[in-house]
Formats: C-alpha cells, sequence, structure tokens
C-alpha cells in the first residue's frame, strides 16, 4: 500500500453541487424519508445536472470523472439528503465502473446509456446465507448453449425494484457442471425471472429500497457476462477489487451526513440559551463540537486519499486497504459525530421533526453494508501482516512462507 498524493480538489463541482443540493434536494430530505418513496423527480434532475455517470470516460458520453470529483458530490448531497447520496455513489462507482472497467464495448454502450438517463445500477452479491461470507454465495449461473441460467436469492440490495442496470454475482457452471468461479452477470429490470419478492423494512435510508431479488432461471446471454480480464478463475477477486470504489462512497456518505449534522448542530449551539446564555458558550460544548470537528476533517482526508489511490498490479480502482481503512474511520466516527450532534439538540434532536433524527438513523448502516467494520479490519490486519486471514473454521492463517510450502 503506498499513499499517494490527493490531487487538488474541484472546487467549482463541489460549489455546484452544494447549490443543487440545497436548491432540490435539502427541502425534499424529510418528505422522502417520511413517504420511503424512491426520489424520481431528483433522480431526473441529478442527471440533467450531469452527476449522473459522471465517472464514465467521455467516448462513453459521460465527464470522466474521477473517483474524487465523485466524492465531493456525494458529500454535498449527503449533508442534504442520503437517499440522495446514495443514488449518486452507485450511478458513478460500484457496478458502472466494473462495467466501464471491464465491460465490452455493447455493455457498456448499455450500461451508460442507462445511468446517463438517471438509472442507479444495483449490485447483488448478499445473499440470506451469505453475507460476510460473500464467496459462500448459492446463486449459480449455468451455461446452456449460448446463455447462462441464473437460480438463486439475493438480499438487501439497494434499489431493487427501481434499478434497471443490475450486476449479479453468481457462481458460475460449465455445461458439465464443473464449477469455473464467481462471476458478474448483466441483467436489466423487466427481464423474465428477475423479481423482487421482498422489501425490507428499514431503520433508515427509508426512500430507497432495500429488498431480495429472486432469480428464476433468469437466461443472461453470454455477451451480458462480465469478463474480469482473470477470467472465471479470478472473477470474484476482480469484480470485489471494483467494488473497492463503492466502498469509498458509501464512506463518504456517511462523512457527508455527518458534516450535515455537524452543520445543524454549530447554528443551533448558537441559537438556543440556557442559564441566560447561548449553549455555545459552555466550554464542555465546545470540546464536543471540537472533537466532532476534528473527527470530520481527519474522516474526509481519509477518503481523498483512498480515492485518490489504486491498488497494487495497474488495479483501475482504490487501493483495498485504504479503502477499507477510511471506511472503517469514517463510518464509525459518524456514528459518533451525527450522535454528538444530536445529543446537542436536548429532545428535540430526538424528534421526528429534527432532520438530525433522520440522520442519526441513516448513518447507522455504514458499518453494516458495504463490508463490515469487523470484516474491513482483517481485511486490513491480513494487508498488516502480509498474511491471508482464512475466517472458515480449520483454515489457519496463512503467512506467506507457509503459503508457498
Ligand atoms: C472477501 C470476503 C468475501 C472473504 O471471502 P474469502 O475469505 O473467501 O476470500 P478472500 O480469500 O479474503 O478473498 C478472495 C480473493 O479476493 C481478493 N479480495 C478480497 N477482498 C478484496 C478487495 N477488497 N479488493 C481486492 N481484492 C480483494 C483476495 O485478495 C483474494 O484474492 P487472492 O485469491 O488472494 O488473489 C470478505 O472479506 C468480504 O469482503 N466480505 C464483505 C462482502 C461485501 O463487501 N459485500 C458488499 C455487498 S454490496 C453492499 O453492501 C452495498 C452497500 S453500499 O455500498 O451502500
Ligand atoms: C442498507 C443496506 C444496504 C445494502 N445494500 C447491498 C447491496 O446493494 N448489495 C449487496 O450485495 N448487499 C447489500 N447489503 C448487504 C451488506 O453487504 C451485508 O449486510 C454485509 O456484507 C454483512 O452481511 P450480513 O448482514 O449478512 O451480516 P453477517 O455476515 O451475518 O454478520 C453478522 C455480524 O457478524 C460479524 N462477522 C461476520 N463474520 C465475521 C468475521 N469473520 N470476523 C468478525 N466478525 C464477523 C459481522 O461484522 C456482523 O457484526 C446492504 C446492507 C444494508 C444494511
Amino acid at each position: 500500500m503506498t499513499l499517494g498524493t490527493i490531487p487538488a480538489l474541484n472546487l467549482e463541482l463541489r460549489a455546484r453541487a452544494a447549490e443543487f443540493a440545497r436548491t432540490h434536494v435539502a427541502p425534499r430530505s424529510a418528505e422522502i424519508d417520511q413517504s420511503r418513496e424512491y426520489p424520481w423527480d431528483i433522480v431526473e434532475k441529478l442527471a440533467e445536472a450531469g452527476f449522473m455517470g459522471m465517472s464514465i470516460p467521455t467516448e462513453w458520453g459521460g465527464k470522466g470523472a474521477s473517483f474524487l470529483d465523485v466524492c465531493l458530490v456525494v458529500e454535498e448531497m449527503a449533508k442534504a439528503c442520503t437517499v440522495t447520496a446514495r443514488i449518486v455513489v452507485e450511478g458513478n462507482m460500484g457496478a458502472i465502473s466494473t462495467i466501464m472497467a471491464y465491460g465490452s464495448d455493447a455493455q457498456k454502450a448499455w450500461a451508460s446509456k442507462l445511468v446517463l438517463a438517471g438509472d442507479k445500477p444495483a449490485i447483488c452479491i448478499t445473499e440470506p446465507e451469505a453475507g460476510s461470507d460473500a464467496t459462500g454465495m448459492h446463486t449459480r449461473a449455468d451455461k446452456r448453449g449460448d446463455r447462462w441460467v441464473v437460480n438463486g436469492v439475493k438480499h438487501w440490495i439497494t434499489g431493487a425494484s427501481v434499478s434497471k442496470v443490475h450486476l449479479i454475482f453468481a457462481r458460475a457452471h460449465d455445461e458439465r457442471g464443473n464449477f469455473l468461479g464467481i462471476g458478474g452477470f448483466l441483467a436489466e429490470r423487466g427481464q423474465k425471472g428477475l423479481e423482487m419478492t421482498r422489501r425490507e423494512p428499514t431503520m433508515g435510508l427509508c426512500g430507497i429500497p432495500e429488498g431480495e431479488l429472486t432469480f428464476t432461471n433468469l437466461e443472461v446471454p453470454d455477451d451480458m457476462v462480465l469478463r474480469a480480464p482473470g477470467g472465471f478463475e479470478r472473477g470474484f477477486a476482480q469484480l470485489i477489487n471494483a467494488y473497492n470504489s463503492q466502498r469509498v462512497g458509501a464512506g463518504t456518505v456517511a462523512m457527508g451526513i455527518a458534516a450535515g449534522a455537524l452543520d445543524h448542530a454549530l447554528a443551533w449551539v448558537k441559537e438556543r440559551e440556557q442559564f441566560g446564555r447561548p449553549i455555545a458558550e459552555f466550554q464542555g460544548l465546545q470540546w464536543m463540537l471540537a472533537d466532532m470537528g476534528t473527527q470530520l476533517t481527519a474522516a474526509r482526508l481519509m477518503l481523498h486519499a483512498a480515492a485518490s489511490s489504486r491498488g497494487p498490479n495497474g488495479s483501475l480502482f482504490p487501493d483495498p486497504e485504504l479503502a477499507a481503512q477510511a471506511k472503517i474511520f469514517a463510518s464509525e466516527a459518524s456514528i459518533k459525530i451525527v450522535n454528538d450532534a444530536l445529543q446537542l439538540f436536548g429532545a428535540r434532536g430526538y424528534s421526528r421533526n429534527c432532520p438530525v433524527e433522520r440522520m442519526a438513523r441513516d448513518v447507522r448502516m455504514f458499518t453494516i453494508g458495504g463490508g463490515t467494520a469487523q470484516v474491513l479490519r482483517t481485511l486490513v490486519a491480513s494487508k498488516l501482516l502480509g498474511w491471508k486471514l482464512p475466517q472458515t473454521r480449520g483454515e489457519a492463517p496463512l503467512a506467506p512462507r507457509a503459503a508457498a510450502e
């Protein structure tokens, strides 16, 4: 892992995103939370403003924006509305960046057209029995002539029922039933055999469906298999390597929520008076604010460093270790910052009428989704030690020398 330089921030882009969030997003955020309805109106405006698919290379109609640029936009959206920020993450990172890195021209044309028009792709990895243990997935794709037949169940899929582009991780088997490895299979909403079978009643992030997707003999033509350079054998490693971009994006959403909560808290402590003085005059609260600001800056810098980094061996994606460290730190710090912001509001912070109450529910997710803080710590420890750390019972940690024997 090498810590690269963070390029100069595109301040014009950040200002444009902030203005967009202030004008179009902030006035809608409470309603989106309460209605639990996907904000199609905002999606349309995001697409018009060029925030969807901005990371797509210019030859495919995007702006060729960097992951760091995307993070600047995501933070501004997250200050106002978590759901909007997550749409921007998935409209630029995760599945779409995987397709733009590994896809055929036809796949890139298909996905970029949909995303530039506002689609937020769905990345389908988790299953009811395979969360942290993602390689233990059961969903399988069987080769049948010029197509693959996909069967299985995915769970907690963000955007289930609203996303058009689906990147489905599945165990690939050849015609004779031999296991080839885990591969990525592309499908579109409305295809026969792809349906949402349940929506999860979530604690937060309410305007975007988290759903169970069931694949029943879903037919994926061979030319819709996403072929990473190492083939099926290296399929999982290369697909999850691309996912490092979304880990940075998810951490940035958490950090942006915290930044928004801190802004609310700063305004409130100057307004609210107790003991005949603004509560901002109490040193106990000043030191809380100082810690909140310090943690926020540290999280932001780690995320920007991770977004600007690249993994080993010519990877196009953020370094896995930096991405994991940034997501661990940002998600945990942000939960604490938002909770402290809520504390500064006293009883008002516990009311559904206070935006920080929504933020506290929203931010709680980010130590879970996208790789839990515990699983990411194992990745970081593995990199620090230079060991493989298999988590399956009976498999001992493998130091490099032992691995070579
Ligand atoms: C990776 C895990 C699933 C653990 O599984 P295994 O123990 O079976 O696998 P490993 O041997 O650790 O890894 C296999 C292979 O992949 C390489 N790898 C693993 N992680 C990365 C990474 N982040 N970047 C690059 N490469 C990676 C690893 O080095 C191995 O390659 P070699 O064979 O050694 O060459 C588990 O650790 C894990 O990550 N679980 C979390 C699953 C997850 O993140 N799910 C996210 C679902 S999408 C989502 O939640 C969206 C929410 S949001 O973004 O808002
Ligand atoms: C709002 C939300 C959106 C999501 N969106 C998506 C999506 O779009 N696509 C998708 O594929 N998935 C998505 N997920 C799923 C997410 O990736 C998983 O929740 C996550 O990977 C953890 O899996 P799990 O929930 O099954 O927890 P489990 O793996 O069952 O873990 C339970 C607990 O055990 C701990 N644990 C497990 N294994 C270990 C270990 N080896 N060492 C230490 N601790 C361990 C975990 O950290 C956790 O605390 C989403 C989840 C949420 C909450």
